[in-house]
C-alpha cells in the first residue's frame, strides 16, 4: 500500500528487436529493471547473402515477451512503451500487408534484414554517384542501408514487389506503426540509414540521381514524409488492436522508436562515473564511446558540431542524443562471428558436451580453459603466431569495403579443443583490433575519446570486454543493468508519457551507475602487447598487399 505522500509507481515498457531475438523489459520510474523476457525469431538465408525475417514473426514475439514481463502488474501504472529494433527493411502493400522481398514470392519473409548484402552492383552504382549525402554517411554508403536495397527491389522483383509495395519501413518504425496505425517515421532511422537531413530533409536530387525518382513523385509517402524525434509521442497511443496482442491498456504513451545500437547508446553514454576516477570523469560526454556489441558491433561516438570521419558513418545530428551528432563506426560481424569460429569447429561437439555438463555457456567453459591452457603462460603469448583478419562479411569501419574477406595464419593440423579456444581467443582480440583501428579514424578525424561504456550480448563475456580494454588501452565501463539497450527503448516510452520532459531528464543518469568491479583494468599488459605487435606488423603488411 502507498503511505500518504508517495506517489504512485509509474512503469514502462522496452522492447529491443536484435538480430537472434526479441526482447522485453519492464523499468520503474528509477530506471530499475524489474522484468525480461526474450523469445527467438525466425531468420532465412534463401541464397549466400541473402537475409531474410517476417514482420509477423517478429510481431508476434514483441507480443509474447510483452505480455510475461507486465504480468501481475497493475495495467494503469504503465505509463509507455519504446521500441528499439535492427535497422532492417520492411516492405508492406498499400494495405499494410506483407510483400515479398525474394525470387520464391514468400510473403511472409517481407523484411530484407540490415545485414544483407544482396545490393552490391545497386551500391557500387550509388557511390559512383559521389552525390553529396554520401559525406554525410562516412563517404561511401553501405550496402547495408537502405538506398541499395530499395533500388534492388524496383530492379530484381519490378513485379512482385515494387509495383505492389505501398511502405517501406525501417524495422524500428514499423514496431512504433503496429502499436499506434502512426506512420511517421523516427528521425533516427531516417537520417542513418535514409540520407534523410535533420536540417535539410530529403534531397530529391539523391534519390532521382539513383533511379529512385518515384519515391520524390509521390512526395515521399512510401518512405517517410512525417518525421518526429526519437521519444515523441505518436498519435493516441497504442491502439485498441494493438492493445489487445501485447497484453497492454489502450491509449497508453508509444515512442517514436530507435535502432537498436542507438538505443544501446542512449542506455549507456550518460552513465553517472562519479567516484571512480574514470579519466572521463569531469570530462564531457563527448569523450565516451558507446560500444553496443551483439551480432555486429557499432561503435557510437558524439559530438557538439559534425565531424567527416572517413569509413565511418555519419555524422548524424540529433540521430540519437538530441542537439548532438553521432559518428557511428561498426564491424559487421561481431558476436556473429564468434559463433561462426566456434560452432564450426571440429572440436565444437565436444566442446558443447563438456560446457552442458557443467551447465556453462559455451564462452564460459573456454574461458575458464583458455585460463587452464595457458598455465603460468601471459594469455597474449597463446596467439602470438595464430591472427585472424575478422572481416568475414566485410567491412564497415573503417575501411569501408565490402569485398574484404576473412582469414587466419598460423593454422595447425591438430583440432582439438586446446586448438578451439586459442582461435577463439585470437578471433576476440582481431575484433577488439577493429574497435581500435575505428576509435583511431575517429580520433584522427577529431573525436577526442577516452572511455569505452560497453553493453549488448558480448559485453556479458569478460575475456571480451578485457581485451577490449587491453587492445585499445581505455577504461571499459559496464553499466550496473546488464540490459541497457532495453533501458534505452524504456527510456523512450518514459520521455512519451509525458513524465519527463526529454530523453536526457528520463532517468539516464540514475540508471547508468557503475559497479566497481566492472571497471576494467587500463594498462596494456605484456602479454598484450606481444600479440599487438606481431598484429600491427600484420595489418600493415596486408594493407600493403592491397594497396
Ligand atoms: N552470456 C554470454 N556470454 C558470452 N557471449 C554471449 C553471451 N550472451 C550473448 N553472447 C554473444 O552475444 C551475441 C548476441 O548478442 P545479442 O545482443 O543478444 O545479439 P542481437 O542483438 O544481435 O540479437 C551472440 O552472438 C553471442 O556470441
Ligand atoms: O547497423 C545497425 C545499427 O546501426 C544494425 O542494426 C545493428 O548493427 C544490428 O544490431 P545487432 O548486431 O545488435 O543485432
Amino acid at each position: 500500500m502507498l503511505g500518504d505522500n508517495q506517489e504512485p509507481q509509474h512503469y514502462y515498457v522496452g522492447v529491443d528487436v536484435g538480430t537472434g531475438s526479441v526482447r522485453a523489459a519492464l523499468v520503474d520510474q528509477g530506471g530499475v529493471l524489474l522484468a525480461f523476457a526474450d523469445q527467438p525469431i525466425k531468420r532465412w538465408e534463401p541464397q549466400f547473402n541473402h537475409h531474410e525475417q517476417s514482420s509477423e514473426d517478429i510481431w508476434a514475439a514483441c507480443c509474447v515477451v510483452t505480455k510475461k514481463v507486465v504480468q501481475g502488474i497493475d495495467s494503469n501504472q504503465i505509463r509507455g512503451i519504446g521500441f528499439d529494433a535492427t535497422c532492417s527493411l520492411v516492405v508492406l502493400d498499400k494495405q499494410f500487408h506483407p510483400l515479398p522481398v525474394n525470387h520464391e514470392g514468400d510473403s511472409h519473409r517481407n523484411i530484407i534484414m540490415w545485414l544483407d548484402h544482396r545490393a552490391v552492383s545497386q551500391v557500387q552504382r550509388i557511390n559512383e554517384t559521389k552525390h553529396k549525402v554520401l559525406q554525410y554517411v562516412g563517404g561511401v554508403m553501405s550496402v547495408e542501408m537502405q538506398a541499395p536495397k530499395l533500388l534492388w527491389l524496383k530492379e530484381k522483383l519490378r513485379e512482385t514487389c515494387w509495383n505492389k509495395a505501398g511502405h517501406f519501413f525501417d524495422l524500428p518504425d514499423f514496431l512504433s506503426w503496429k502499436a499506434t496505425g502512426v506512420t511517421a517515421r523516427s528521425l533516427c532511422s531516417l537520417v542513418c540509414k535514409w540520407t534523410y537531413s535533420a536540417e535539410d530533409g530529403w534531397d530529391d536530387s539523391f534519390w532521382k540521381m539513383i533511379g529512385l525518382e518515384d519515391l520524390v513523385a509521390d512526395n515521399y509517402s512510401k518512405i517517410g514524409n512525417q518525421v518526429l524525434p526519437p521519444g515523441a509521442s505518436l498519435g493516441n497511443g497504442l491502439t485498441p488492436e494493438a492493445a489487445k496482442d501485447l497484453g497492454l491498456p489502450a491509449g497508453i504513451a508509444v515512442a517514436a522508436s530507435l535502432i537498436d545500437a542507438h538505443a544501446g547508446g542512449l542506455g549507456v553514454i550518460g552513465a553517472d562515473v562519479r567516484g571512480h576516477s574514470l579519466a572521463c570523469e569531469g570530462q564531457p560526454v563527448t569523450s565516451r564511446l558507446a560500444v553496443i556489441c551483439g551480432t555486429s558491433s557499432c561503435h557510437m561516438g558524439i559530438s557538439q558540431g559534425p565531424i567527416f570521419v572517413p569509413g565511418v558513418w555519419g555524422p548524424y545530428f540529433s540521430a540519437m542524443i538530441p542537439g548532438f551528432w553521432l559518428n557511428e563506426g561498426g564491424q559487421s560481424v561481431t558476436g556473429g562471428l564468434l559463433d561462426h569460429m566456434v560452432q564450426g569447429h571440429a572440436a565444437f561437439p565436444e566442446l558443447q558436451a563438456r560446457a552442458t555438463a557443467r551447465c556453462q555457456s559455451v564462452y564460459a567453459y573456454l574461458n575458464s580453459h583458455l585460463d587452464l591452457i595457458k598455465k603460468a603462460q601471459p594469455v597474449g603469448f597463446l596467439t602470438v603466431d595464430l591472427h585472424v583478419w575478422p572481416d568475414f562479411h566485410g567491412n564497415r569501419s573503417p575501411l569501408a569495403d565490402l569485398t574484404l574477406k576473412g582469414m587466419v595464419t598460423g593454422l595447425k593440423l591438430s583440432q582439438d579443443l586446446d586448438d578451439l579456444a586459442i582461435l577463439y581467443l585470437a578471433t576476440v582480440q582481431a575484433i577488439a583490433f577493429g574497435t581500435r583501428l575505428i576509435v583511431e579514424a575517429m580520433e584522427a578525424a577529431g573525436h577526442s575519446i577516452s572511455t569505452l561504456f560497453l553493453c549488448g550480448g558480448l559485453s556479458k563475456n569478460p575475456l571480451f570486454v578485457q581485451m577490449h580494454a587491453d587492445i585499445t588501452g581505455m577504461p571499459v565501463v559496464l553499466s550496473r543493468e546488464v540490459e541497457s539497450v532495453l533501458v534505452g527503448a524504456a527510456i523512450l516510452g518514459a520521455c512519451a508519457s509525458g513524465d519527463f520532459t526529454s530523453v536526457q531528464t528520463s532517468f539516464l543518469q540514475q540508471t547508468c551507475g557503475i559497479d566497481g568491479p566492472t571497471l576494467i583494468n587500463r594498462k596494456l599488459r605484456y602479454q598484450d602487447s606481444m600479440k599487438l605487435l606481431t598484429w600491427v606488423s600484420w595489418v600493415a603488411s596486408r594493407r600493403q598487399w592491397q594497396e
